[in-house]
């Protein structure tokens, strides 16, 4: 079985991983995760902090010479700017504390429920580990999934969307290799340039507004053999999965498999993909409006998920709120936030996706070495050729 954990504070020392149950000799290095991890970082419209971090992995355990053992992986991120806030985050001096206790919830924001939930008289007791912060970790344990899948033939790529009301143009017709260049030369992770100007203006005037935005991501995985996940119970459908990850996600509000919420509107004849064989591909479909996945199963075809992320809750044009100590209503002033950080929760996306399926992976494969896996699949692979 593959799990991990994450642990750190947003303004704390370090994040930190652990991953269990990866295969063993499985090449993987910080350079690697590094460039994802500089990705997630990126994106127009983020605010201060992501020009004070420069995150990099460093690995405490399970990797020795360029290689998975087998062992707990146990990774850490140092946060830059800890440095700026240990005194603030370092527990003892109450009256220094007592000074800089956050009292005022922010609409959106973890801090009011969280607050009330652990009984805290602190907010930053909450808004430290509510912060997307934690995604720079999730990030590194994706990428560790990432390279298992590339090692097992299978791609994941994501690319944004929409950005508030400005949306890209259909990207059907591009192939993956085109569709993840396009997207990885742009800011915005965008695959159509014209549509990345636009949304870049809408940035801006939501910036120069005070005001923030939401949008649309899209993640698909290609090279996926047949048959992950099941039918026969609703924890083990790989859509509930992949739909459970991106939730999990700071600020996502809405996930779509395939066609998704369109379908409802579409009848059968529209929506489902007709059956087609040939000796050379086997089973496979012309169309893929199920996004690769029926019956909780994966049919072959690309896997194709969508996630919205609502506007960032931060803004400088203040919403109404009540102060809990005092009790009296406020306007929230504020230091710094990202304005759009739909780039960056996409390649969290892609991270949380790949995650999932090296899970489902390993769930129906097995195997304790690289090698060994990588047998299973062939073996699965020839075997259903013969059906
Ligand atoms: C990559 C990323 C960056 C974010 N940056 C900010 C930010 O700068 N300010 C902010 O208020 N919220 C930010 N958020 C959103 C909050 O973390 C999120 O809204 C909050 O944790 C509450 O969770 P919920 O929106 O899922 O209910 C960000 C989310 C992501 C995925
Ligand atoms: C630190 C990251 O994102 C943060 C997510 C976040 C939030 O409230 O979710 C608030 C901001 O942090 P700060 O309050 O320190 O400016 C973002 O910068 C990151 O993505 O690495």
């Amino acid at each position: 079985m593959l799990r991990f954990l994450t642990a750190g504070e947003s303004h704390g020392p370090a994040l930190t991983a652990i991953v269990e149950g990866m295969v063993a000799g499985l090449p993987i290095s910080a350079s690697y995760i590094n460039e994802q991890l500089a990705r997630r970082q990126g994106g127009y419209g983020r605010g201060g902090r992501m020009k004070i971090e420069k995150d990099q992995v460093q690995f405490l355990s399970g990797v020795r010479g360029g290689s998975t053992t087998g062992s707990p992986i146990t990774m850490q991120i140092s946060n830059k700017d800890w440095i700026n806030w240990s005194e603030i985050m370092a527990a003892g001096s109450e009256a220094k504390l007592a000074e800089r206790t956050v009292s005022r919830p922010r609409p959106g924001h973890a801090d009011l429920a969280g607050a009330i939930k652990y009984n805290h008289q602190d907010i930053r007791n909450v808004l430290e580990r509510s912060s997307a912060r934690e995604t720079a970790a999730r990030v590194a344990v994706g990428t560790v999934a990432r390279r298992l899948l590339e090692e097992l033939g299978i791609t994941v790529l994501g690319f944004v969307q929409r950005i508030g009301s400005v949306e890209a143009a259909l990207v059907e017709n591009l192939q993956p290799k085109e569709l993840q260049a396009k997207a990885s030369q742009s800011q915005l992770l965008c695959p159509d340039s014209q549509v990345e100007a636009a949304m870049m203006q809408e940035i801006d005037r939501a910036k120069e507004q005070g005001d923030s935005l939401g949008g649309v991501f899209e993640i698909r995985a290609y090279g996926l053999p047949v048959g992950l996940g099941s039918h026969v119970h609703w924890d083990r459908k790989l859509d509930s999965r992949l739909a459970g990850a991106l939730m999990g996600i700071q600020a996502i509000k809405g996930v779509e498999i395939g066609l998704g919420f369109a379908a409802a509107a579409l009848p059968g004849s529209q929506v489902h993909d007709e059956i087609v064989y040939s000796p050379d591909q086997g089973f496979y479909r012309q169309t893929n409006g199920a996004g690769g996945i029926e019956g909780g199963i994966s049919n072959g075809e690309p896997v194709v998920v969508r996630a919205a992320m609502k506007p960032i809750p931060t803004l400088y044009k203040p919403l109404l709120s009540v102060d809990i100590k005092t009790k009296e209503p406020f306007a929230a002033s504020v230091e710094r936030s990202d304005v759009c950080a739909v780039p960056a929760a996409c390649v969290v996306g892609e991270a949380v996706v790949a995650w999932e399926l090296a899970v489902a992976m390993i769930e129906k494969f097995g195997g304790d070495s690289l090698e060994e896996i990588k047998d299973r699949v062939q073996n699965w692979q020839h075997r259903i050729r013969q059906v």
